[in-house]
């Protein structure tokens, strides 16, 4: 308390970019690319009541762990093991520090494929991003989520909105025959709570590959069949469902799903009422205003 007031503080730096090249012996390189977040929640109340910095980790000093860190960190590792490991060091190095947050977000470099061989060096951007934001306390606490941002997906057909409630504002027609597309960002956290409970090697790449997945396969359905979805509704809490059936680590996921319109075109004149007659063929694409459909889903902590 200062006085009659509340005051909560953080600070931190942000936008910290770095590439990382890790060389193999048969020349091979593997690449990431990450802009950090970092913040600190730490005990350095004189530098804002009294002007004393004397407790204060200065962020030009986070930034510079950061790239000694990265040097630190021989093999390939995920961007969730790289933000674990600063978390952990910020608590544990400076006695200030009750609480590390670290966000992460890595650039889609994808290794390139020339006539089917991967190449050894080279790599192009890919679209979906992964993400991820750890915060680690003093006491060894952990808490990891990953997530995906941009994901965009579209289908053609296999999509409806129909039996909404219709009132005197309402002038969407029903349909069971329209385009869906959407970009999904997601994010999902894993159950375990403390350092010493993440047992090693850890496989957070491999997950984010394998939620991905999941979260596609489920929005598409089989590729010949493929699947009805009546609203973007019930195909986001489809494939959160799927997510944490799927995958028992994963104790929670959230979903925000836009729904980007692709309008019917008509095009009539007084003169002629079918100068563009749409029968499921041609579209206006939009970008706004476009539907945003978000939930998450936990399981419940209740034990039978
Ligand atoms: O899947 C949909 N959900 C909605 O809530 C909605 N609202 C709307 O106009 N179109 C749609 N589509």
């Amino acid at each position: 308390m200062i006085d009659a007031f509340r005051f909560e503080q953080k600070h931190g730096k942000s936008r910290v970019r770095v590439g990382r090249v890790w060389r193999s012996g048969d020349g091979t390189d593997s690449f990431a690319e990450w802009s950090l977040d970092i913040t600190l929640f730490s005990d350095c109340l004189a530098a804002y009541v009294n002007g004393d910095n004397s407790d204060i980790v200065a962020t030009d000093t986070m930034k510079n762990t950061v790239y000694v860190k990265a040097k630190e960190c021989a093999e390939a590792l995920s961007m969730e093991e790289f933000a674990i490991e600063l978390g952990s060091h910020f608590t544990s190095f400076y006695k200030q520090v009750t609480a590390a947050t670290i966000k992460i977000m890595e650039k889609p470099w994808e290794r390139l494929y020339v006539d089917g061989q991967p190449h050894k060096h080279g790599f192009k951007l890919g679209s979906e991003r992964h993400t991820t934001e750890v915060t680690v306390k003093k006491t060894g606490a952990v808490s990891v989520t990953s997530g995906i941002e941009g994901l965009a997906l579209l289908k053609t057909t296999k999509s409806g909105f129909e039996g909404f409630i219709r009132d005197k504002y309402t002038a969407l027609p029903e349909t069971r025959e329209r385009m869906l597309a959407t970009e999904v960002s997601a994010s999902w956290r894993y159950s375990f709570g403390q350092l010493s409970s993440i047992g090693k090697p850890l496989h957070f790449n491999e997950s984010y590959q394998n939620v991905k997945k999941v979260l596609v396969s489920t929005f598409f359905g089989s590729p010949e069949g493929g699947v009805y979805s009546p609203s973007v509704q019930y195909t986001l809490y489809d494939m959160a469902r799927a997510v944490l059936s799927r995958f028992s680590e994963i104790e929670s996921i959230q979903l925000r799903m836009p729904n980007i319109h692709f309008l019917p075109v008509n095009i009539r004149s007084k003169d002629n009422p079918s100068i563009v007659e749409f029968k499921d063929d041609v579209y206006l694409p939009t970008d706004e205003p476009h539907g945003t459909i978000e939930a998450s889903l936990s399981r419940s902590r209740s034990r039978m």
